[in-house]
């Protein structure tokens, strides 16, 4: 049976990247997908701004919506304090047994816990099954017409407090627009616009950051 892109990804990973550093593994995935095949993981240049968002935020626990291949994943994980967890949550069973390879070979497992399932059933277990009290960071890179009601939920289950930043990928291309509107107009968030371009190619992209103001 032939293999999906996905596998081929992790076996030119694990072929090529070095075992327990998580830096080569997100090199090794962006050499992969800019020379060989595109995938949508959010890339070197947005990546930055993750990181950067992610250093400032220093979160002890964060959220991912949408693991795919584990790369934004390992990207985040890689920056947390000793102590600091992400969940991130997976609904395809083949992009998340893909994407467990990728963090247990990048050497960060401790760090990160990989839910299975859709985001509307997981994050209302986040506090009673997962033991979350609040999320200090949220990384929106899953359907792009479920940011909206996933971030209305978070609101209605209380995971949110003060300062809690939710940074969303593709806010362009695919684009979110209802996303958009929904937190520019809302008196409850603080946002900033991060223009960059869509992965590995040379189209307008743009993550949006959205700090929750209580
Ligand atoms: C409910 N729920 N809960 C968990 C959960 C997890 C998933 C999957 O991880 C999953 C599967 C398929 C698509 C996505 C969203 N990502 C995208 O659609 C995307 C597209 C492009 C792009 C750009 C240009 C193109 F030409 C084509 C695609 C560039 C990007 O960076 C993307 O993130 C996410 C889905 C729903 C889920
Ligand atoms: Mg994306």
């Amino acid at each position: 049976m032939n293999q999906s892109k996905e596998q081929r990804i992790l076996n030119f990973v694990l072929q090529n990247a070095v075992r327990g550093d998580p830096c080569s593994v997100v090199d090794t995935i962006d050499k992969y997908c800019s020379q060989k095949e595109w995938a949508m993981n959010v890339g070197d240049e947005k990546g930055k701004v993750l990181d950067k968002t992610v250093e400032e935020a220093n979160p002890s626990v964060a959220l991912e919506l949408g693991t795919y291949c584990g790369y934004s994943a390992v990207r985040i994980s890689r920056l947390l304090k000793a102590g600091a967890r992400l969940l991130t949550v997976e609904f395809n069973p083949e992009f998340a047994a893909i994407a467990k390879q990728m963090i247990e070979f990048a050497g960060v497992q401790d760090k990160v816990k990989l839910l299975e399932g859709p985001s509307e059933e997981i994050i209302p277990q986040l506090k009673k099954k997962y033991e979350v009290d609040t999320l200090d960071f949220v990384f929106l890179d899953h359907w792009k017409d479920r940011y909206t009601p996933d971030t209305k939920l978070l609101q209605e289950c209380n995971l949110l407090r003060k300062g809690s930043v939710l940074l969303a990928d593709n806010v362009i291309f695919p684009g979110a627009p209802d996303f958009l509107n929904y937190v520019r107009k809302s008196p409850h968030f603080q946002c900033t616009n991060y223009p960059s371009h869509l992965e590995y190619m040379q189209v307008e992209d743009a993550m949006e950051k959205a700090v929750f103001l209580g």
